[in-house]
């Protein structure tokens, strides 16, 4: 039984002065009513349909506006007592099981894959109760070469950490900054370790470079034969290879503590069976773990997030352990953050907001989303087990027992549960493990948790847990997000949308919550009717808003500059920087008007059968002069892609209606002509042309490679004078 005299392990805060962002935000609904009663009450004579679509993208941007309240409303912070969890649980930690995933490596080179692994393996938490997992699904020998040398080097590597208490402990994030202030005895250690890494670097370098393995390597470790049937990254064998057995008493680092154990595993591939992108390597993972060390709680990285803080098991089993609370929360989620932002985020891929408010709005109404990285599961919830009143977890009862046998007898045997076949006619994709069919495998998986159930917490430290690489040009940012929005949507439109499969099952807030990103893509609708309708209209001088003497324009300009300055406001809170919202409201017309766009293209096509949709994997490395480009805040362009032309159309589209404008006014004699009625027509198309800069830039002016290309110029400039041409058939 629970002993309830216990102190907490964590505590719930609610945040304060939210009163006053209730007002405001009560306010700003009033603003988006009278907005809706004056479209309401005043149909153009000119065109219908323009109408029709002004009120419906009006409807549309309010009703949104309502969804995201649920991210404001209701935010709560964490806050947990690891020295608690240390007096009561010390000699009872339950095992934790660390699942590594790769796919790629050329896009994700196995140096950084092992510097995450080395990150997760030097964790403060006892070895002999940690378990380290790689999958590979490129199952590429250079990889398994990579973490077989990693597994040498962590013998001096988790020692050194332990000993001087280092943070974080990814090598390479380590060695990154010039630190002279160590002590002299660390200084020593430190050059000693550093060599060892360099020597490891070079030969995995050379070996990559080469594309061979050298042959003292094939020599020493009998996995490498396990390659002789491979034919290729979709048509091998499974290749499961213990590399640290941390079940074998023998197993020490340079120091004679045990070591953690380290596995590496490519599940088998045939073309013919569909290998379900990452949910399909989770699964096997989750099935090989169990019978190899089946620690009860999971933790999931992906392999370009580093382990930041080594404390983050500790943080995590605080809320799994509580003797109160901890019984229904089913998974923690940690945020994403990255290490290679700039100053002012250009690409808008630090998700200030996101992580700083939103999600700790949907913990205070049940909990975040899964995102798929640093994320703490149970694993018997993943498996699909039902969240029951009063149930309480023998945290103890998870250890394999151990069959006498030794390591290449253990992988003989387990190797079945990661082949093709396994799940045939199984739950597995389904009601078991990550389900299948969707690009945000993590999001789905998450919100069914949820339905059965369970909470999940939100927990972000001061010290950030875990750091991944966020894109660093457009393209791949565009590209991620029309994966990401594309998934949402098919869950919405899904079995398993947050709004028929929630309904009753988790709160409301938690569904509304869901819905602001399940609904990303069809804001692309709305977004392009608004940067294109009231352009044209400008051109041919009808005006679609209020006039500015009549009691009308209120609402809009309330609403407007309230909205502004709330997400500046929002941003500034989060950390960020003017200049870098301003980015972030860049981004945010990219997204909506070519990612979102796409997306719902996609979907709709999916609907009636025509497409599929795939997980292309975000590329965490650069050419050195895209890096350098980056580092100095340049948008990079440098890509012929259909993205870039439907953004530079519009771009452009808006550029000329400014243009023409100004000179009708000129000839005019003076802006009495338009005056009264057109100014916000005139704001709206000023402010994209000018949120455009680096478009035109781009386009017209930059000579380095991150410029436009000029057939996407040539096309888009095209697009545009034929889109600025159809006032004149109005
Ligand atoms: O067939 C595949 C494809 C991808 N991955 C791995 O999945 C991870 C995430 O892929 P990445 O290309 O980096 O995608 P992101 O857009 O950065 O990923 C975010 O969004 C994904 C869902 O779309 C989640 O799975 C991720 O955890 C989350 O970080 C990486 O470690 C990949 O190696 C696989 O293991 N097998
Ligand atoms: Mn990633």
């Amino acid at each position: 039984m629970a002993n309830t005299s216990h102190a907490p392990l964590f505590e719930t805060k609610k945040v304060k002065g939210s009163l006053i962002y209730k007002l405001f935000a009560a306010s700003m609904f009033v603003g988006i009513v009278l907005i809706w009663i004056y479209r309401a009450t005043h149909v153009t004579e000119h065109g219908r349909f323009v109408w029709i679509g002004m009120f419906a993208a009006e409807l549309w941007f309010g009703f949104y506006w309502i969804l995201t309240q649920a991210h404001r409303w209701n935010r709560v912070y964490r806050q947990n007592f690891k020295d608690r969890l240390s007096q009561r649980y010390e000699n009872d930690l339950p095992g934790v099981d660390v699942f590594v995933c790769t796919a790629d490596p050329t896009i994700e080179p196995p140096m950084m894959v092992i510097n995450t692994v080395l990150s997760v393996l030097a964790y403060d938490y006892p070895p002999d109760k940690l378990a380290v997992y790689l999958s590979d699904d490129a199952g590429s020998d250079l990889t398994f070469y990579a973490l077989l040398e990693a597994s040498h080097f962590a013998k001096h590597w988790i020692p050194y950490c332990k000993r001087f208490a280092v943070e974080p402990r990814s090598p390479e994030a380590h060695f990154r900054p010039v630190s002279d202030e160590l002590e002299a005895i660390q200084a020593q250690h430190l050059a000693s370790v550093k060599r060892l890494y360099q020597g490891m670097e070079d030969r995995i370098e050379l070996a990559a470079k080469l594309g061979k393995i050298p042959k003292s390597a094939l020599l020493e470790h009998r996995g490498f034969s396990k390659w002789d049937s491979f034919s290729s990254r979709r048509d091998h064998d499974t290749i499961l290879q213990i590399l640290i057995d941390g079940r074998d008493v023998e197993a020490k680092d340079s120091e004679g503590c045990r070591l953690p154990t380290l596995v590496y595993l490519a599940r088998e591939k045939r073309s013919q069976h569909f290998h379900n992108f990452k949910a399909g390597a989770m699964n096997a993972l989750i099935r090989v773990s169990s019978e190899i060390s089946n620690g009860p709680i999971i933790l999931n990285v992906d392999c370009d997030m580093y382990s930041n803080n080594s404390e983050s098991i500790r943080d995590a089993l605080c809320f799994f352990l509580d003797e109160e609370k901890g019984h229904d929360v089913a998974f923690v989620q940690f945020p994403q953050n990255f290490h290679n932002l700039t100053k002012n985020d250009l690409y808008g891929g630090s998700m200030r907001v996101i992580n700083q408010i939103e999600f700790h709005g949907l913990d205070g109404c049940g909990g975040p989303m899964y995102i798929g990285t640093g994320c703490f599961h149970r694993r018997d919830t993943l498996c699909g087990r039902k969240f029951t009143k009063g149930s309480l977890f023998d945290w103890k009862q998870s250890t394999v027992p151990r069959k006498g046998e030794t390591a290449a007898e253990l992988e003989e045997r387990v190797k079945e549960l990661a082949s093709c076949k396994f799940e045939k006619n199984t739950q597995w994709g389904k009601e078991m493990g990550l389900k299948y069919g969707c690009p945000v495998e993590d999001v789905i998986t998450g919100l069914s948790i949820q339905c059965r159930g369970w909470k999940s917490v939100y927990f972000n430290p001061e010290r950030k847990g875990f750091l991944g690489v966020a894109g660093t040009t457009l393209d791949q940012t565009l590209v991620q997000h029309k994966r990401w929005s594309e998934g949402d949507l098919q869950i919405f439109l899904s079995k398993h949308s947050p709004v028929w499969k929630g309904l009753g099952r988790i709160n409301f807030g938690l569904i509304m919550g869901y819905c602001v990103y399940c609904l990303w893509s069809p804001n692309c609708f709305a977004t392009l009717y608004y940067s294109i309708i009231p352009s044209v209209y400008l051109l041919k001088g009808d005006p679609l808003f209020p006039q500015v003497s009549s009691f009308w324009v209120l609402p809009f300009v309330y609403v407007i500059i309230g909205e502004h300055a709330c997400s500046l406001a929002e941003y500034l809170w989060s950390g960020g920087t003017v200049l870098g919202w301003w980015n972030g409201q860049r981004m945010w017309l990219y997204k909506r008007t070519s990612s979102y766009l796409f997306a719902a293209v996609d979907t709709l096509l999916k609907l009636v059968g025509y497409s599929d949709s795939g997980f292309v994997i975000s590329a965490k490395v650069s050419d050195k002069d895209v890096s350098q480009r980056y580092k100095q805040e340049k948008m990079e362009f440098g890509a012929v892609s259909p993205m870039f032309t439907l953004l530079s159309s519009l771009a452009m589209f808006n550029l000329f209606c400014l243009a023409l404008m100004v000179m009708k006014v000129i000839r005019a004699g003076g802006l009495q002509s338009v005056n009264e009625t057109m100014v916000l027509q005139i704001l709206l198309c000023g402010t994209l042309v000018l949120i455009n800069l680096p478009l035109y830039s781009a386009a017209f002016f930059r000579k380095d490679k991150g410029r436009m290309p000029s057939s996407v110029t040539l096309k888009s400039i095209l697009v545009a004078l034929l889109l600025c041409s159809c006032y004149a058939f109005l």
